[in-house]
């Protein structure tokens, strides 16, 4: 593993590695997007490479995960050739203590969402900067729109009393394009206090894919923290 003595990154990179110890050889795994989960990633790489883990299959939920999952040899395949998917890992922007989820961080919670909801286990590693008690509290909710749908979409958040974006690029002019060739419109809510409800009426309006509330999907999150300056892994089931 890459060293760092970032106390944000070693919180990342233990959850991931705990995670990633929890596959088992012949399994069919759901492979997540960001930062957290790239750790995961690469561990699994490692694990193959040494031969502790044999014959897995990944399921990437965006070309980050499938650029990654190629550069540490996990074999890929695709939901067209297998009918299940044993456990999946994934990272996320918030958790509430009902273990609901926004993700889309890096604007991949479509298939995210495809993946994980799909998976006999999911798995949640985030560092512990991401427990909330609230959703909404901390990170804008992304809603993944078709381009012509932009406008119309935004008004209807307007009038579900969000205050909605348009995800720019960094270093790229213009506007994010998720891995499907759509938009992402980041809202902030003042409070989310029906998040299951909410995440129902948003994907209901015309011209939106799908927003970045998880709910009921998650089986256990992975916390990374640091105590008494050591890092550990907290589980919540
Ligand atoms: O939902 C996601 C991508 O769409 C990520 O899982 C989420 O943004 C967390 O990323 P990171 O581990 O880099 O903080």
């Amino acid at each position: 593993m890459t060293v760092n003595v970032d106390p944000v990154v070693i919180m990342k990179q233990e959850v991931g590695k705990a995670a990633a110890s929890r596959v088992k050889s012949d399994s069919i795994v759901g492979l997540g997007t960001g930062s957290t989960t790239a750790y995961a990633i690469e561990y699994l790489g490692e694990r193959l490479r040494k031969g502790e883990l044999k014959n897995i299959v990944g399921i990437p939920t965006s070309f980050q995960a499938e650029v990654l999952a190629k550069k540490y040899r996990i074999p890929l395949t695709s939901l067209d050739t297998v009918d299940r998917i044993d456990i999946a890992i994934d990272g996320a922007d918030e958790v509430d203590p009902n273990k609901n989820l926004i993700k889309g961080g890096g604007a991949a919670h479509t298939r995210e969402k495809v993946v994980d909801s799909l998976a006999d286990l999911f798995i949640v590693v985030v560092d512990s900067g991401k427990l909330v008690d609230k959703l909404g509290s901390t990170f804008l909710l992304p809603v993944e729109v078709i381009p012509m749908a932009v406008a119309p979409v935004m008004r209807s958040l307007e009038k579900l009393g969000g205050k909605p974006e348009l995800r720019m690029g960094v270093k790229k002019a213009g506007p994010v394009v998720t891995d499907q060739g759509n938009l992402v419109i980041d809202v902030k809510f003042d409070r989310i206090d029906d998040p299951a409800c909410l995440e129902k009426t948003i994907n209901n309006i015309p011209g939106v894919l799908e927003n970045g509330l998880f709910i009921g999907v998650a089986d256990i999150i992975l916390v990374g923290e640091i105590k008494e300056d050591r890092p550990l892994v907290r589980e919540i089931i």
